[in-house]
């Protein structure tokens, strides 16, 4: 085997847990102000950077939230997407499932259409010129009422064809899953695979909601359920999908370090665990250096990095079709890099 960086470089994967508006870069934030004539309420890209110390969720989003204002034009959100998309096939990523927070432009004015617009052309592109898919998860802002979500999965509706699931993400603390049991109710009737942010650092209960409330194929990040054994049992018995982040865990506190990471113990008691960038721009990486910086800090084996990026492909949403090629191709990478 090769050394671990190398091993990771050369594993293609999946990535599952991406917000693009947390791809903006700080360089691009002022870029796209300029273009757009935003005022910021940092006057360099240095103070941008001196922001992000953040001391729990709330603190990101409530810079997050500004940063995503510079996009005003469908472009904006093409370029956006197609630099992460870059960005993530020099990672070896293959397959995307991109968070989008249609309410944090739209409470702005920007309208429901400029944003999918951008961003699913930036897909169908990123496909032909790079050969990486990408899908379009819409997430509900749960700090926002059970209405505003309605409206959003109105909107949501004539664009069924270029939105593939939808997800719930912000604020966790008071915002519990079961708040949107209706709104996912409709989603589903209405074909879309659904997902949400649970157990990040909200309780074991939220957890519990989001499974058996909303019915959720997947949790994005979930790394409290390890304080409720049965609910460890639960998500062991059923394989449901962990898209965990650990740079962002470490940068939001939800733990004091990596090697503090229960991820080691997620794996231990046979958790369908995979490694994500969750808002890469803001937590100091994408994919691969989350891969590298988790396996150094809990001295993770080749074979138990193979096996993280393995399962990315078992939680994505694909035929079984593709996924038996996806597959293939991920098992001839492994003794590739087995080989030399
Ligand atoms: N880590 C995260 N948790 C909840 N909402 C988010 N929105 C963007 N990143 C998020
Ligand atoms: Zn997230």
């Amino acid at each position: 085997m090769p050394d671990r960086d190398l091993l990771i470089g050369r594993l293609p994967k999946c990535e599952l847990h991406i917000h693009i508006e947390g791809s903006l870069e700080p360089e691009m934030v002022f870029a796209l102000a300029q273009r757009n004539n935003i005022r910021l309420p940092w006057d360099s890209v240095e103070a941008l950077r001196r922001a992000y110390a953040f001391g729990s969720l709330q603190d990101f989003l409530d810079v997050y939230y500004v940063g995503m204002s510079v996009l005003v034009t469908e472009q904006d959100f093409y370029d956006l997407a197609f630099a992460y998309l870059r960005r993530a096939h020099a990672d070896n990523v293959v397959h995307v499932e991109m968070f989008f927070d249609p309410q944090g432009h739209t409470s702005r004015g920007i309208a429901f259409d400029t944003v999918v617009n951008g961003l699913s052309r930036a897909c169908a592109e990123a496909r032909e010129a790079l050969g990486i898919r990408a899908s379009l998860i819409m997430c509900f802002l749960r700090h926002l009422d059970e209405d505003d979500a309605q409206r959003t999965l109105d909107a949501a509706l004539a664009h069924r064809d270029r939105i593939v699931g939808v997800g719930l993400d912000s604020s966790e603390h008071g915002n519990p899953p079961e708040k949107f049991a209706r709104v996912f109710g409709r989603a589903r009737d209405a074909g879309f695979q659904l997902f949400a942010h649970a157990g990040e650092e909200g309780p074991p209960a939220y957890v519990w909601q989001a499974l058996d409330v909303l019915g959720v194929a997947r949790i994005d990040h979930g790394v409290r359920a390890m304080e409720d054994d049965a609910l460890v049992a639960r998500l062991a018995r059923d394989r449901v999908p962990l898209t965990v982040c650990p740079l962002s865990n470490v940068r939001l506190r939800v733990v004091p370090d990596l090697a503090h990471h229960p991820l080691r113990h997620m794996l231990q008691k046979d958790l369908a665990v995979t490694v994500n960038s969750d808002d890469p721009a803001y937590f100091g990486g994408y994919v691969n250096d989350n891969f590298s910086a988790v396996a150094r800090a809990l001295d993770l084996s080749p074979a138990e990095i193979v096996a993280l990026a393995r399962t990315s492909f078992s939680a994505a949403m694909m035929s079984e079709e593709e996924r038996t090629r996806a597959l293939a191709g991920f098992d001839a990478a492994v003794r590739e890099a087995e080989g030399g």
